[in-house]
């Protein structure tokens, strides 16, 4: 059905159309001329009217015009972005329309062609259209960022997403900042305790634990030189037997307090000595739970064809980052032991999922995770690693990692700076596009990158299952609160009457 035609001058980018009706943001369009069959996309709607233009400024006389019943001319123009030439594989036009070119809404076969063949994961459908729209699984691999203002749907999308990969036998590993996903019903899901056991982690990592920065050098060394000496001296005592498993984590501890004391003797600056001490003291009275040397590697714990959910809950930042990076570490140098020698490392692929990845990939704070994840999203598509990066701070995220992030699920932006910032990180988001983000609804996205075959506008399905991050029900739990108080009252009146 045709909606518009045309008017003034087109290029292959993008075409302006003078509408016979009102006409939606986000309608896919077809415009078809010499031999080209376009696919556009409206992005920006106005509507106007020739005798009310802006320089209308007495209201009697639209006041009179009123009077004679919408004799008042109205029109409405579309600026359509163009998406491709649907006779020539897709690519984009070479010629652009001419004025007076017909533009018909896309009929949905012809979306479907696009949009709903070749992927392999169904994350929702076009907004406004029954069709639906599959994410080719593959391109995961080159990194996802997942960006919308609070309470717009992230976590909806990446619990939609994890179980759909993981009902495909794919598998993925989310670092569970809430808890809202290790919490949740979830299909296939597999929780994994935060435990990290010395024995396969850097001097790196357990000086993050213990809040040691890359800067302060001597308490690093003090650290370090301990460090190595009591997990070899450990694994010595492991191989011939000498140790129970039993009284591994307290032989750890001891160990490690002895060693630090005399690592520390022998440096000048005794102080350096005791505020190491002080730290590793005061982390194992904290979280001596995460320190565990009967632990097995994360390698093991990671499950094909699940949902790994790793909840971060009851650590604080340092121990979060020690953690993710950690696992992040061991994935991707497991997967290189994998494609090296097949019958050592991790034998599937995976997609590693980093919640509030603005708190771990900050632009202004060097962590390790940052590091790692630096790392996977340079080197982890050869290895079937894929990072996928959650936040609704875009501006905080560090730009080299986002802009490593071919594929991006935006949902609703509403601040002008954090789509400034995506913009600037993405070579394949248009400015018209990023004009539609403040007005999506919750659960609305646009999605572009590899993961689909062109940019697409969609309604997120809902995730049919509980997650503990959705809006609670608080008429709900009002309700019941109040039906306790009265059952609570009621055996309170009961026993004062017995009492009587
Ligand atoms: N695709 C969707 N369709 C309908 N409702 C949705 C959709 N996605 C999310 N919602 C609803 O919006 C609310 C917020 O969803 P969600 O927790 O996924 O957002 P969020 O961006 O992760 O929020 P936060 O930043 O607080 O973690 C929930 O009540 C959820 O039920």
């Amino acid at each position: 059905m045709i909606i518009g035609y045309v008017i003034g001058q087109a290029t292959t980018q993008e075409a302006l159309i003078l509408a016979e009706r009102p006409v939606r943001l986000g309608t896919y369009v077809v415009l078809e001329y010499d031999n080209v069959k376009a696919l556009g996309l409206i992005t920006n709607v106005t509507r106007g009217s020739p005798m009310l233009d802006d320089n209308m400024n007495d209201i009697e006389i639209v006041q009179r015009l009123k009077q004679f019943n919408n004799s008042i001319p109205v029109y409405t123009k579309a600026k359509v972005k163009m998406l491709c030439d649907m006779n020539n594989h897709f690519l984009m036009p070479d010629i652009p329309p001419f004025a007076g070119t017909p533009a018909r809404e896309a009929e949905d076969e012809e979306l479907k062609s696009i949009y709903s063949q070749d992927g392999q994961i169904r994350i929702g459908s076009l907004i406004g259209k029954n069709v639906e729209v599959k994410l080719n699984i593959n391109s995961f691999a080159r990194h996802l960022a997942i960006l919308a203002a609070t309470g717009s749907g992230k976590s909806n999308t990446v619990a939609v997403l994890s179980q759909r990969i993981s009902e495909l036998g794919g598998s993925v590993l989310i670092f569970d900042y809430h808890g809202e996903y290790y919490d949740s019903d979830i299909k296939n899901l597999n929780r994994i305790e935060p435990k990290l056991n010395p024995l396969y982690m850097t001097p790196r990592e357990f000086s993050t634990l213990l809040e040691i920065r890359e800067n302060a050098i001597i308490q690093y060394r003090i650290l370090r030189r301990a460090f190595i000496k009591v997990t070899n001296e450990i694994r010595e005592k492991l191989k011939e037997g000498q140790i129970p498993f039993s009284t591994l984590n307290s032989q750890f501890y001891e160990l490690m307090r002895d060693e630090l004391e005399t690592q520390g003797n022998s440096d000048k600056k005794s102080s350096a000595k005791d505020e190491v001490l002080n730290k590793f003291e005061e982390f194992m009275d904290r979280y001596s739970n995460v320190i565990d040397l009967t632990s097995s590697d994360i390698i093991e714990k990671v499950k094909r064809g699940k949902v790994n959910v790793v909840s971060l809950t009851q650590l604080d930042e340092d121990s979060m980052d020690a953690v993710v990076s950690h696992y992040l570490r061991r994935i991707l140098d497991s997967r290189k032991d994998f494609k090296r020698s097949k019958n050592s490392g991790l034998k599937f692929p995976i997609i590693a999922v980093i919640e509030e990845a603005h708190v771990f990939l900050s632009k202004n704070e060097n962590t390790l995770t940052k590091y790692w994840a630096s790392r996977i999203a340079r080197e982890g598509r050869k290895f079937g690693v894929g990072l996928t990066i959650v936040s609704q701070r875009p501006k905080g995220l560090d730009e080299n990692i986002l802009s490593q992030m071919t594929n991006k699920i935006i949902l609703k932006i509403i601040e002008p700076t954090d789509k400034k910032y995506i913009l600037e990180s993405s070579d394949n988001l248009s400015e018209d596009l990023a004009e539609q983000l403040s007005s999506l609804d919750v659960g609305e996205a646009i999605i572009i990158g590899k993961i689909v075959k062109l940019p697409a506008v969609v309604k997120i399905d809902m995730f049919e299952g509980k997650l503990l991050g959705s809006d609670p029900d608080m008429i709900g739990e009002w309700k019941r609160a109040e039906e306790n108080e009265r059952i609570a009252k009621g055996f309170a009146d009961f026993g004062t009457e017995i009492g009587d």
